[in-house]
This record gives structure tokens, C-alpha cells and sequence, in this order.
């Protein structure tokens, strides 16, 4: 794979929803290309399309018109095998919600995906802590999320998206429901992340602090990038 060419590619992608009679055009001829270890924050108005494009560039949707390629790979060209195994093994996923296995503990929750994606026990624990150590958390791998506090609980989803160590992390809203030393705490281990592992980042969020700490700044507006600008990050303070 070349590291030249850009981790995501998007080329005039369209994404129209019906509702009745009336259509929602919640993407709209989006040109976005992100290169490998960039760390990009998506902001604009509640309904300007960022999830959208977060679902569309992750697999999880299909626009309607228009082309992407993440790692080198046409997704509208991809079996849904093959769909299902890029979403697995090469893209990390953080959502606002947690989404943990309650009944499972913070090593299982990590070592689960990577049952799916047929690792041996011995290496599912070896990894699961290796990767709970990363996000600060291996003394708590035998807790159950109710028995973490959110921000823990998030580091937890952060673990279980690096596991298969993807290069590309896509999160929508990952600070939404945290208070800000949580917050900060996050993006500060994002950063690292970005930096020490070079794996990509796009963050959907509301938070000037978080668009803030990325290197580059993309607003949408009406399913459309309105503004994209590179910056110098300012780290969120605790
Ligand atoms: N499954 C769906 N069915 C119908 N309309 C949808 C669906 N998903 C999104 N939309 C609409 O598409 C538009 C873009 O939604 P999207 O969730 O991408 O915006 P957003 O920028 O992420 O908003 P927020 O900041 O509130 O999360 C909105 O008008 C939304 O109501």
C-alpha cells in the first residue's frame, strides 16, 4: 500500500433520506481526503451530515452517489465479507455511548472483538491487557463497566477499537457525555495515540475544546464541508 495516497478518499458522495414526502439531503457532493496519521476534528450544526459521513467512510452506510476508498480499498466495490472484515480488522470505532457488554468485564469487553476475529485465548489476553495498559486501565481489566466511571468506561471502547490495531480511528462524539477532566483525559490519549502510533483520527464533535486539539479543522454545513483549515493543536486542559 502506498503511503502516499490518502487513508480516505471521498468522491462526491450523496446520502438522501426519505421521510414521507420530503427528502433529507443529509450529504451532498462531499470531497474529503485524509492522509495516513492525520488528526482531524468534523464540526458544524446538529443535522449538517457529520455522522453521516463518519457512517459512510466507516462501512456502516452506503451513500446513495459518489466513490469511497479507505486504505486503498473501494468500499462500493467491496463484498459485504470483505466489508465486514475492513470494519473489523483495519478501522476503530468510539462512539458518544460506550456500547460495552455489561455483563462483561473490561478484558473481555477488549478481547471479545478480537474472539470474532479468531485469535487464541492466551493471545486475546495477552493483547486485551497490553492494550488496557495503553489506555491507562490494565488494574481494572476485571471490572465490569458499571463498575467504571464513564471516562473509564470510554478508555475501555478505546482499548476494544485499537485491539486489532487499526490505522484508522473514526469517533463520533466520543466526549459528549463526559465531564472535562474525562474529556481531557481522552483527547490527551488520542493525541498520543496519533502521535507515538500514527493511527488516523476523525472526531465528530460540539466541543470547541475538542476541535481544538486536532491538527486540522473541518466544518460541514448542510450535508457540505464549509470550512477546512490546518491548525496548531492546543491540548485541552484538564
Ligand atoms: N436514518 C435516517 N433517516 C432519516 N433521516 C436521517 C437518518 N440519519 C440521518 N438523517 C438526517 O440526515 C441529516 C444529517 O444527520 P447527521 O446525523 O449526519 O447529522 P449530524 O451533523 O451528525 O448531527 P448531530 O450533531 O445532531 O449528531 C439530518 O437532517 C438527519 O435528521
Amino acid at each position: 500500500m502506498n503511503n502516499s495516497a490518502p487513508i480516505i478518499a471521498c468522491r462526491q458522495l450523496s446520502r438522501h433520506f426519505h421521510q414521507g414526502e420530503s427528502t433529507i439531503v443529509a450529504l451532498d457532493n462531499v470531497d474529503l481526503d485524509v492522509a495516513f496519521g492525520e488528526f482531524v476534528s468534523l464540526s458544524g450544526p446538529s443535522g449538517s451530515g457529520k455522522t453521516t459521513l463518519l457512517n459512510a467512510i466507516g462501512g456502516l452506510d452506503r451513500p446513495d452517489k459518489g466513490q469511497i476508498t479507505v486504505e486503498g480499498q473501494r468500499l462500493d466495490q467491496l463484498s459485504s465479507n470483505a466489508l465486514a472484515k475492513l470494519r473489523l480488522h483495519s478501522i476503530g470505532f468510539v462512539f458518544q455511548a460506550y456500547n460495552l457488554i455489561p455483563v462483561l468485564t473490561a478484558e473481555e469487553n477488549v478481547s471479545f472483538v478480537m474472539q470474532v476475529q479468531g485469535m487464541s485465548a492466551a493471545q486475546r489476553r495477552e493483547r486485551a491487557l497490553a492494550v488496557l495498559q495503553e489506555v491507562g486501565l490494565d488494574d481494572h481489566a476485571d471490572r465490569r463497566p458499571a463498575e467504571l466511571s464513564g471516562g473509564q468506561q470510554q478508555r475501555v471502547a478505546v482499548a476494544r477499537a485499537i485491539a486489532s490495531g487499526p490505522r484508522l480511528v473514526l469517533a463520533d462524539e466520543p466526549t459528549a457525555n463526559l465531564d472535562s477532566h474525562s474529556a481531557a483525559e481522552l483527547m490527551a490519549l488520542f493525541t498520543r495515540l496519533n502521535e507515538q502510533h500514527g493511527i488516523t483520527f476523525v472526531i465528530a464533535t460540539h466541543d470547541p475544546r475538542v476541535m481544538a486539539c486536532t491538527t486540522r479543522r473541518i466544518t460541514m454545513i448542510d450535508g457540505r464541508i464549509d470550512t477546512d483549515r490546518p491548525q496548531e493543536p492546543r491540548p485541552m486542559e484538564p
